[in-house]
């Protein structure tokens, strides 16, 4: 099993997108703004569901970690760290999803 996490993509994510780097995919998405990263951002997240729904468990994989690159991207340039993500997470831990639709449907 991988020990790799996404906080430590965030960082090579961060480091890469401020390196002005002329090689760097990264640094080349980072500047080109909010619009192009999160096109590459949607672009992704669609090979993902025809990888899921294709049945290809190697696609699925590739394109998931595609997938979860460039939505650090999109963050990075929106300047919302991982963290402020994964407390939304781990705040939601404490209830259900069907839990918080109903709650929602009631309001
Ligand atoms: N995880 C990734 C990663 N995943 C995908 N990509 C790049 O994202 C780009 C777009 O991916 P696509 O599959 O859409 O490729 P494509 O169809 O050729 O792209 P388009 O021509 O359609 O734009 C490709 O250049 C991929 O190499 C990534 N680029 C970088 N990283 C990470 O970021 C680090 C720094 O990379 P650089 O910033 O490039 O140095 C790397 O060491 C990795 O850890």
């Amino acid at each position: 099993m991988s020990e790799f996490t996404l906080a430590d993509l965030e960082a090579i994510v961060h480091a890469r997108a401020h390196s002005g780097t002329a090689d760097s995919w990264t640094a080349k998405l980072y500047s080109s703004g909010m619009p192009r990263a999160a096109k590459k951002l949607g672009e992704e997240a669609v090979e993902t569901v025809i990888a899921a729904v294709g049945g290809d468990r190697g696609e699925l994989v590739a394109e998931s970690a595609d997938l979860l690159y460039h939505w650090l991207v999109v963050l990075t340039v929106a300047g919302v760290p991982l963290n402020e993500v994964m407390a939304e997470l781990e705040r939601r831990t404490g209830q259900s999803g069907l839990a918080e639709k109903a709650a929602r449907d009631r309001a």
